[in-house]
């Protein structure tokens, strides 16, 4: 895709080095991140940093920043969105008049909308209108400072329209960051959701101090009921064992960069939810999607075991010294045909 005016919507820590990933990609084009607060857009516009985020980090020059999101989104060939997903809908409904008809929108964002169990992409075209061909995912093992850093790193593009999967994948395609392209929209997205739940759990468990088995154990076994949650939806399963779903499961379990991971490991070491809420700056999708899931889970008749004790912590009704029994006293049943 030759691009010349790309639009970010979120001046967090993703939407921020997402556009930096796009400005190193397309060094001829105009990068524009819209940030929620004065000052932020101020210092990224001024001083090329963002340092609430992402401390003294240089962004390249062909970035800018505005608060106004009319202007951020005039022009904007592709519209790249990067706020917490339960912000989304009332955002976009801000945003929709200014939001270029024929451009590209591309979610960044890894929840499920609470009240509706939608989606980002549904919640997209729900307010928009967007059809599937100009509607895309962005997910995989993305930790945001790993990439700032420029460490090699790898993500999938997924859009049921492959030359528009191409065409982003092309856009976002920079020495440190390799994209590949997919045609499972829920796929994508359903890893991304998930692993954030299982990387709570994870996180719980690294709290009271449990090692390496017990980590594996909820790894692989969230993978599983991951995998049963997108397949009984229209994902499918391979997506699950590829880069947004093990993928990304995989980095957030295993990384202290993490906030779904920290936010665990906080629960875990018994703090309560307002405690864990007071210490984390940045969003934790899991926290807020743990019961959009559960209930999409229901409605499909799918289990997930680890969702429902990982939840049963966040709302206080089991302390997180028994999640483990929550875990292990359940039937026994057979790994085959992923059960
Ligand atoms: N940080 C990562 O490593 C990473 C990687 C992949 C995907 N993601 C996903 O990308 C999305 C954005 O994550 P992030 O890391 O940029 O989050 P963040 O917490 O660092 O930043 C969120 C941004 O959204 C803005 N925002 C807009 N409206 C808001 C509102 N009403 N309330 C609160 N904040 C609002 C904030 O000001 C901030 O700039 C999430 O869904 C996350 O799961 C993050
Ligand atoms: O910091 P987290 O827990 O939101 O995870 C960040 C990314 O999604 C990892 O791919």
């Amino acid at each position: 895709m030759r691009v010349k005016n790309l639009t970010v919507m979120g001046s967090g820590s993703w939407g921020t080095t997402f556009a930096k990933v796009l400005a190193d990609a397309n060094p001829e084009a105009t990068v524009t991140l819209w940030a929620r607060r004065d000052e932020v857009a101020e210092e990224i516009a001024t001083k090329h940093t963002n340092s609430g985020y992402l401390g003294d980090l240089t962004l390249p020059f062909n970035i800018t920043a505005t608060s106004d999101a009319v202007a951020a989104l005039n022009g904007a060939e592709m519209v790249v969105l990067a706020v917490p997903a339960q912000t989304l809908r009332e955002q976009l409904t801000q945003w929709a008049d200014a939001i270029p008809a024929d451009a590209v929108i591309v979610s960044l964002m890894k929840g499920l909308e609470r009240g509706t169990g939608l989606r980002m992409t549904q919640v997209v075209q729900e307010v928009l209108g967007t059809s599937d061909d100009k509607l895309v995912v962005l997910s995989g093992p993305n930790l945001a400072r790993e990439i700032a850093r420029e460490e090699p790193t790898a993500s999938v593009v997924a859009c049921s329209v492959t030359e528009t999967a191409d065409a982003v994948a092309q856009a976002c395609t920079a020495a440190y960051f390799r994209p590949y392209t997919n045609r499972d929209v829920i796929g994508a997205e359903i890893g991304g959701i998930v692993k954030n739940i299982i990387a709570l759990a994870v996180g719980m468990c690294d709290g009271m101090g449990m090692g390496d088995n017990t980590k594996a154990t909820v790894i692989t076994r969230g993978l599983a009921e991951t995998t049963r949650l997108a397949v009984a939806i229209g994902g499918k399963a391979e997506t699950m064992s590829g880069l947004a779903g093990m993928g990304d499961l995989v980095a957030t379990c295993a990384s202290s960069l993490s906030r779904n991971y920290t936010a665990g490991r906080l629960f875990g070491q018994g703090l309560s939810m307002d405690q864990v809420t007071s210490k984390m700056t940045q969003v934790a999708e899991g926290v807020k999607s743990c019961s959009a899931v559960l209930e999409l889970a229901h409605e499909n008749g799918v289990d997930m075991p680890i969702a429902a004790a990982a939840s049963k912590v966040l709302d206080g009704s089991v302390p997180v010294i028994k999640m483990p029994k929550l875990l292990l006293d359940r039937d026994l049943k057979s790994e085959e045909r992923n059960q």
